[in-house]
C-alpha cells in the first residue's frame, strides 16, 4: 500500500514573509504622519479606528480566503478623493512614479492617499487560531496557491477604488525597458484600467519611460501600447502616448 505522507502544516509555516515586525506601531505612526503632517485637513481622522478596521479584515480569518467585503469597513473610512486631472497610475515603474510625484507635488499615486501611504511595502496576515498577526510567515500568492491573501486583496480593493474616483485626464507611467510595457493581467491592466469611469475620465495619457542608458525604443508605436490604446478606446476614453515624457 502506498503510504500517503500527509505533512501537517502548522498554520505558521507559509512560504511568504511574515507580517512586518512592529506592524501596529508602523501603521499608527504612518497614519499620524499622514493625517497630522502631510494632510493636516485630515487631522480629525481616528487612526486607532482605521487600524481596527484594517485588522478586522484579516485577523483570526483563514489567510487564503480574504474577500473584498472584508475590507469594506476600512474603505468607508477613507473618503478623500484625488482632485481631477491629478491621478497617476503606474506599472513596473513604482520608484520612478513616486520620485516624480514627490518632486512634482501636484499629482498623486495610490501611495499618496491615506491607505496606500500606510500600507506601502508592508506585509500582513492572520490565522484562525489566534487574534494576533502572524509574524512567522504569510501565504505566498503563488507558492502557496493563495491569490486571495490579505495583501493582494487589499491592493485590488484600494486600486479599484482609486481608479473609480479618478476624473478628467489620468496618467499612467509604464516601463519602456520591458518587452511588454503594458500587460493585461497587471493590477493596472486588470483592475484600474477597467474601473475608470468613462463618464468622468475623458483621456488616458501613457508616459512610457526607458532606463537611462538603456535601449530607447519608441514603445508608443509598439503592439503592447497599441493593445492599451484599443482597450481605452473601446471604453470611450481618448488615449495619448508619450515616450520618455
Ligand atoms: N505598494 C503598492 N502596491 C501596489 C499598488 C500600489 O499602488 N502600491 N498597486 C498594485 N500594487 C501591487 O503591486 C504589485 C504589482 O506591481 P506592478 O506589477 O509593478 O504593477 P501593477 O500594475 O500590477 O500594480 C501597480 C498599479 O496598481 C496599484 C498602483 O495604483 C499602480 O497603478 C502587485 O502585488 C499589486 O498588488
Amino acid at each position: 500500500a502506498v503510504v500517503a505522507v500527509v505533512r501537517w502544516r502548522s498554520p505558521l509555516e507559509w512560504n511568504g514573509e511574515g507580517t512586518t515586525k512592529h506592524f501596529s506601531e508602523i501603521f499608527l505612526g504612518r497614519c499620524f504622519v499622514y493625517t497630522q503632517i502631510i494632510r493636516p485637513e485630515l487631522r480629525n481622522k481616528d487612526c486607532t479606528q482605521i487600524m481596527a478596521a484594517f485588522k478586522g479584515a484579516f485577523i483570526s480569518k483563514n489567510p487564503c480566503s480574504i474577500t473584498k467585503e472584508d475590507y469594506q469597513p476600512l474603505i468607508q473610512l477613507d473618503t478623500k478623493a484625488v482632485p481631477c486631472n491629478k491621478t497617476l497610475f503606474w506599472s513596473k515603474s513604482k520608484d520612478l512614479a513616486h520620485q516624480y510625484t514627490w518632486v512634482h507635488g501636484n499629482i498623486f499615486t495610490l501611495e499618496d492617499t491615506l491607505l496606500g501611504y500606510i500600507a506601502d511595502d508592508l506585509t500582513w496576515c492572520g490565522d484562525p487560531s489566534t487574534s494576533e498577526v502572524n509574524e512567522q510567515s504569510c501565504p505566498h500568492w503563488k507558492k502557496d496557491n493563495c491569490p486571495n491573501n490579505a495583501a493582494s486583496v487589499f491592493w485590488k480593493v484600494v486600486s479599484q477604488k482609486f481608479a473609480e474616483a479618478a476624473c478628467g485626464v489620468v496618467q499612467v507611467m509604464l516601463n519602456g525597458s520591458l518587452s511588454e510595457p503594458f500587460y493585461r493581467n497587471s493590477t493596472f491592466g486588470s483592475v484600474e484600467l477597467l474601473n475608470l469611469n468613462p463618464r468622468k475620465v475623458h483621456t488616458l495619457q501613457a508616459w512610457v519611460m526607458h532606463d537611462i542608458g538603456g535601449a530607447t525604443s519608441n514603445s508608443c508605436s509598439g503592439s503592447s501600447l497599441n493593445e492599451l490604446k484599443l482597450i481605452a478606446m473601446s471604453r470611450n476614453i481618448t488615449f495619448v502616448c508619450q515616450d520618455n515624457y
